[in-house]
């Protein structure tokens, strides 16, 4: 079933463009990157998912019902942590979460009090003494307090330090296992590649590429980095798909994408110390992408 529907969904502000014609659909159980740079139209998105904003034109729809027409009734089944979190400061932690729990139907006591200690947020105290990363970890029990059944990430790991983000990736997982499908927007793409299934990319508001996390990497260049015996003779790898080809230091390095029997022929003909193979991580794939679109 999928769980989010985009259908041309097209959103401009006054003359300016916000997102052009995007369509996917997220399906329940994944966890979906939602990847561009800033300005790219990630937050305009999911705003027109929440039923925040409206759609100049086409639709969003999220448990299949249209997000403006059923916007109240999906917003319960919906965690969301925006990508700056404000509160009335003068609220103690405690009393903000129970302020939102009381907007679900549900007894959220014991989600509030085993999150905030997974999170080690402290409940009592107030907001106002609080640091960016302590907010941040509010905005996330927060989101999390009712057991969504989708929960949508707007850029949301700034301001945590490394281990609370850790925490954080495990916790998502589990309310993914829990059944819960995700939504994760972000510019940092090692996260993405950490958690996620399948992935859009978004450039200036339109949808460059959607592909699983497996096959995003395997449809792109491999990094080869090989120690040879002596010098290699410049042409000696002037095939189609290597690019980026570097001699120095006693290390030939290039990327390649194609055949991958014709490129360790060529390899083999070398009298080799050592040799790496890397995958190449999303940044280089998330350039690949950028520079064959520009
Ligand atoms: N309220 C607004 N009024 C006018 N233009 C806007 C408004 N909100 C967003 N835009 C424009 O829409 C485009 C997409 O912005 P959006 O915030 O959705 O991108 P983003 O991918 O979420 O980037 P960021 O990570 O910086 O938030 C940008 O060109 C932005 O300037």
């Amino acid at each position: 079933m999928a769980v989010i529907e985009l259908n041309g969904l097209t959103k401009t502000y006054g003359g300016a463009r916000g997102v052009t014609d995007l369509s996917f659909t997220v399906e329940e159980g994944e966890i979906f990157g939602f990847i561009g740079p800033n300005g790219a139209g990630k937050s305009t998105t999911i705003r027109t998912m929440l039923g925040l904003i409206y759609p100049t034109s086409g639709s969003a729809r999220i448990f299949g019902k249209d997000c403006i027409e059923h916007g109240p009734e999906i917003k319960k089944e919906i965690g969301y942590l925006p990508s700056e979190v404000f509160y009335y400061d003068n609220m103690r932690v405690k009393d903000l979460l129970n302020y939102s729990a009381s907007f679900y139907k549900k007894d959220c006591a014991g989600r509030i009090k085993a999150l905030a200690e997974r999170m080690e947020l402290d409940l009592t105290k107030k907001i106002d003494d609080l640091s960016l990363g302590n907010k941040k970890k509010v905005g996330i029990v927060q989101g999390l307090l009712h057991s969504p059944k989708l929960i949508i990430l707007d850029e949301p790991t700034s301001g945590l330090d490394p281990l609370m983000q850790q925490r954080f990736f495990e916790l998502l997982e589990e309310e993914n296992k829990r059944g819960a499908t995700i939504l994760f927007s972000s510019h940092i793409l090692s996260e993405v590649q950490r958690l996620c299934n399948r992935v859009a990319i978004i450039k200036e508001g339109r949808l460059m590429a959607l592909e699983k996390m497996s096959e995003l990497k395997e449809n792109t260049y491999k990094r080869f980095k090989l120690q040879p015996a002596g010098q290699v003779a410049p042409g000696a790898f002037a095939i189609p798909g290597v690019t980026e080809w570097k001699q120095e230091d006693g290390e030939v390095s290039f990327l390649y994408k194609g055949n991958i029997n014709e490129i360790t022929r060529r390899i083999a003909e070398l009298d080799l110390r050592n040799m790496w193979v890397e995958e190449p991580d999303l940044e280089e794939i998330f350039m690949h992408y950028y520079v064959k679109g520009a």
